[in-house]
């Protein structure tokens, strides 16, 4: 993998404005109704970097899939400028999302009989056909500044690492405002780990974009400017900078 260099993937874009996060009173439930994360306050800039670490099982994914629409909490808002997700419907939020969130997941969901570029560039099928030459051209430039054969072959055959950073590429392919990563480094090695989230934030710093980045390495959320911890189920200050998050006591958790 090279280092960034450059910018292909936003050449003759216009610059992008990432909306403000601002979270209140988030709880997530499971269906028997058990509370699987509490979340009382966090405000995220645009265009900053926030770091979400904690014990396997604390909630972090949780925390992430809330953020980004991908699940609906049982109470609380979610504004990501002036949209509540949490009050959006199912297709609303898939809209919202897709319009304004890349997202890397810990287990990749590539599609295994594509190649690297056809994974990279698959948000061009659900955008406006006026912008899918653009995309599949960001993909195909994202892929090279990753070090990656964009039509190689099928991507079953290939590493983790080469895995990953497809789908970086896919994530950041249609320009997102906002990038929310689960584990993006955890099948690379310690060097690859390291070169890809120096990519992933120089690639969103140049757009703008807002990241936040699950991870248990501390090396990646360190590389944030900000830390929030989840520790059973409760999101809470980090001591890295100064997240606005406030938490609920754990006996209170303990009790829903
Ligand atoms: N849909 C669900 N229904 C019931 N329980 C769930 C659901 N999703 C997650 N959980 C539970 O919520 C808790 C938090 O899970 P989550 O995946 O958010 O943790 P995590 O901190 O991301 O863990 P890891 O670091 O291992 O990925 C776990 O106990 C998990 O089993």
């Amino acid at each position: 993998m090279r280092p960034c260099d450059g910018s292909p993937s936003r050449r003759g874009r216009a610059p992008v404005t990432a909306p403000a996060l601002s979270a209140r009173d988030v709880t997530v439930t499971a269906a028997d109704g058990r509370l699987l994360l509490r979340l009382d306050r966090l405000d995220v800039a645009p265009g900053a970097a926030l770091g979400v670490r904690g014990p396997s099982g604390a909630g972090k994914s949780t925390l992430l899939n809330a953020l980004a629409g991908l699940l609906r909490p049982a109470t609380g808002a979610i504004r990501w400028g002036g949209t509540d997700v949490a009050a959006l419907g199912e297709a609303a939020r898939d809209a919202f999302r897709r319009r304004f969130m890349g997202l890397i997941f810990q287990d990749f969901l590539l599609f295994e009989e594509l190649s690297p570029l056809d994974n990279a560039a698959v948000g061009a099928a659900f955008a406006p056909r006026a912008e899918r030459a653009a995309i599949r051209a960001r993909a195909a430039a994202l892929l090279d500044r990753l070090g990656v054969a964009a039509g190689a072959r099928d991507v079953s055959r290939m590493s983790g690492g080469e895995r990953q950073r497809i789908a970086v590429a896919r994530a950041l392919s249609g320009g997102p405002r906002v990038i929310l990563a689960d584990e993006p480094t955890a099948s690379l090695d310690r060097a690859n780990a390291d070169l890809l989230i120096a990519d992933l934030l120089a690639l969103a710093r140049e757009g703008g974009g807002t990241v936040i980045a699950v991870s248990h390495d501390p090396a990646v959320t360190m590389a944030m400017d900000r830390i929030v911890s989840v520790v059973d189920g409760v999101a809470r200050d980090g001591d890295h900078a100064g997240a606005a998050v406030v938490a609920a006591p754990v006996a209170e958790r303990a009790r829903a």
